[in-house]
């Protein structure tokens, strides 16, 4: 892992989008892995003033998002559907059938579970998954545990991660229980991955990620076993290969 630290976050979101449309410019039908939540939102907002600018085009790119909530309307503002439509895809020139996203809604999760992967696995690998990290490491939704799942799955969500999550919606009672996430081995299977992490809070669950054990417990902390991962992060931690 690389990690390189920024003073502030309007760089590290200008950087990683950098990072992000270099791979589409090289390979404009690329396969990229989409994150949602709070990190992601800046650097979005960087991709789609590239796009107005005329300084790329995603006409033939793919995407796989990692993850989607169990049981929330996709018409519903917090569907990671309608975040990806609103913050990145109805601005940008991407073809619709060219976005995936798991369907949390799919009468039988198991089979929609298999379809993603079957179909991540057709298209793929993916050129470049970008990632966020919760506060208790997980990565895409797959949460701590004592062991993880390699392909795409249903989730329970731990308390911490709802209540993390319960800033977007009204009350804690509606942040879904459940989601459906991409494996760990779908994840790995990335031939890069960008991390991105924001806010201090998050810098003691960064230094178990990059300097601590590899355990199922921090899944994060499964990324020191890929040959590229680069982390872009505000948070001031020590490693041995990083960057200011
Ligand atoms: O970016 P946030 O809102 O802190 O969330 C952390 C991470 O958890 C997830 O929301 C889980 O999907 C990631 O996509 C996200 O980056």
């Amino acid at each position: 892992m690389i990690l390189h630290k920024f003073k502030n976050q309007s760089e590290l979101d200008r950087v990683a989008a950098d990072l992000m449309l270099s791979v589409v410019r090289a390979k404009p039908n690329a396969v990229l892995g989409m994150a949602t939540g709070g990190t992601p939102v800046g650097l979005y907002e960087e991709i789609v003033k590239s796009y107005q600018q005329g300084l790329v085009s995603f006409k033939e790119a793919r995407t796989f998002n990692l993850d989607e909530y169990v049981g929330l309307p996709v018409s519903h503002a917090e569907s990671y559907r309608s975040f990806m439509q609103r913050n990145l895809f109805d601005h940008i020139d991407i073809e619709p059938e060219n976005t995936h996203v798991p369907n949390g809604n799919a009468p039988d999760i198991e089979a929609e579970c298999r379809r993603y992967d079957e179909m991540m696995y057709q298209l793929g690998p993916i050129d470049m998954q970008l990632l966020g990290i919760g506060h208790n490491g997980h990565i895409g939704f797959n949460e701590p545990d004592t062991s993880l799942s390699r392909f795409t799955h249903k989730v329970t969500l731990k308390e911490d991660t709802r209540e993390a999550n319960k800033r977007f919606f009204n009350s804690l009672d509606e942040v879904p229980t459940h989601a459906v996430t991409m494996g760990m081995g779908s994840i790995l299977h990335a031939k890069a991955i960008l991390l991105v992490v924001k806010g201090q809070e998050k810098a003691e669950i960064l230094d178990r990620t990059l300097n601590g054990a590899i355990t199922t417990e921090i899944p994060a902390s499964l990324l020191q076993t890929h040959p590229r991962v680069i982390v872009l992060t505000d948070c001031d931690v020590n490693y041995k290969l990083s960057h200011s």
